[in-house]
């Protein structure tokens, strides 16, 4: 039977919490909690958690529970991802979070409308479904995904969609970083408004 979510965001389809470093982008190296919630119809073909994207599979549990998890933790910092975790109203878990002195980051292709009160948000826009030009206008860093040499323009074209002090990263796609690194070490080096961004944690064999 399906999920019955409500849109208060009281309860939400978790697939896993961890408590890590984030691996990726302008908070690498950073101690955080990771709340990843399921749920994704964008279809990224090259999706690294496959797993996430039906939500039915992932338990709806109570963002009070979520909360008090994160709490646990020495750093006052969480990640919440997923799948893709826009799909849900995100703004009872942020507050609740931000009682407790929690910062909140979140990891979104921006596909669906912006809820939520975020201290970072890291928009990685997909070819598969357009961000919504709302949570562009509010991402502290873009991170496109580099898959082939097409989306070095295209990542140009998101970069005009963000404010001007908005972080851009460029981060291979892990399939592919052998032949990919080169290319985006290359272009950082000309255009170097960009950053390379590897994601460190498949390197350091963390989750
Ligand atoms: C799994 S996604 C979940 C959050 C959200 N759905 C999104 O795509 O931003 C988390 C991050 O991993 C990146 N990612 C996913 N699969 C990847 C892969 N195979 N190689 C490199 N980055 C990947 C995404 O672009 C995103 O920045
Ligand atoms: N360590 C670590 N850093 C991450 N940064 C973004 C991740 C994600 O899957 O959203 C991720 C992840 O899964 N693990
Ligand atoms: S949007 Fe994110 S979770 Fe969804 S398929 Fe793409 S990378 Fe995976
Ligand atoms: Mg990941």
């Amino acid at each position: 039977m399906a999920h019955q979510i409500p849109d208060d965001g009281t309860l939400l389809p978790l697939m896993e919490e961890f408590y890590t470093i984030q691996g990726e982008g302008y908070n690498t190296g950073k101690a955080a909690y990771f709340i990843r919630l399921g749920g994704c119809d964008v279809g990224c073909h090259w999706c690294d958690v496959k797993e996430s994207w039906d939500a039915e599979l992932h338990p709806l549990t109570a963002a009070d529970t979520i909360v008090s998890n994160a709490d646990l933790h020495p750093a006052k910092a969480v990640v919440v991802t997923g799948g893709e975790p826009l799909i849900y109203n995100l703004d009872y878990l942020t507050h609740n979070l931000h009682e407790k002195g929690i910062k909140t980051f979140i990891e979104t292709s921006g596909a669906y409308p912006l809820s939520g009160d975020w201290d970072w948000i890291c928009l990685s826009p997909k070819k598969f479904k357009a961000p919504t030009p709302n949570v562009a206008e509010c991402a502290h860093e873009l991170k496109v995904i580099v898959f082939n040499k097409s989306d070095f323009e295209w990542a140009e074209y998101h970069a005009k969609m963000v404010s001007p002090d908005c972080k851009l990263y460029l981060q291979p796609e892990w399939s592919k970083s052998k032949e990919m690194t080169p290319l985006i070490v290359d272009y950082v080096k000309e255009n170097p408004q960009w950053e390379i961004s590897l994601q460190t944690h498949k390197y350091l064999n963390i989750p």
